[in-house]
């Protein structure tokens, strides 16, 4: 069986982007810009805090899978591709965790 990965996910963002999308909710979702994007994101973000403080493993992977959907979807609406987003995170394997953290303060 083949993997199911987040660049297929950020694909499928693409395509439903490009069309014309009647059925599509993340059209819809893009289609009521960034501000209602990150809105959605920060909804999925509170939900995912709860699962995870109520210990429900379930629900906390759930919540997850649809944090990871609208935060692709914010960064549709943004511009940003998840290579962007990669690229950062491989600039930060040179260094740990404490020393990224020292780095932000000097910025
Ligand atoms: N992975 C997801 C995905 N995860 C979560 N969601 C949706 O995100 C919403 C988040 O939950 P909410 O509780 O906020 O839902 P809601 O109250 O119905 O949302 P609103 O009406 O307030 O926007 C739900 O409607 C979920 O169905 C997703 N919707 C789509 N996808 C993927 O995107 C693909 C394209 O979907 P369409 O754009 O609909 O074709 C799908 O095939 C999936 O692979």
């Amino acid at each position: 069986m083949s993997r199911f990965t987040i660049h297929d996910l950020a694909a499928t963002i693409d395509a439903r982007a490009a069309s014309g999308g009647e059925a599509s909710y993340t059209r819809k979702l893009l289609d009521k810009g960034p501000e209602h994007c990150a809105k959605k994101f920060g909804e999925e973000a509170v939900e995912t805090v709860i699962a995870a403080v109520e210990n429900d493993r379930d629900h906390l992977i759930a919540e997850s899978a649809d944090l990871v959907f609208h935060l692709l979807v914010l960064l549709k609406s943004r511009g940003v591709k998840l290579e962007d987003v990669e690229a950062a995170l491989a600039q930060r394997t040179s260094m740990s965790g404490l020393e990224e953290k020292t780095a932000r303060k000097r910025d």
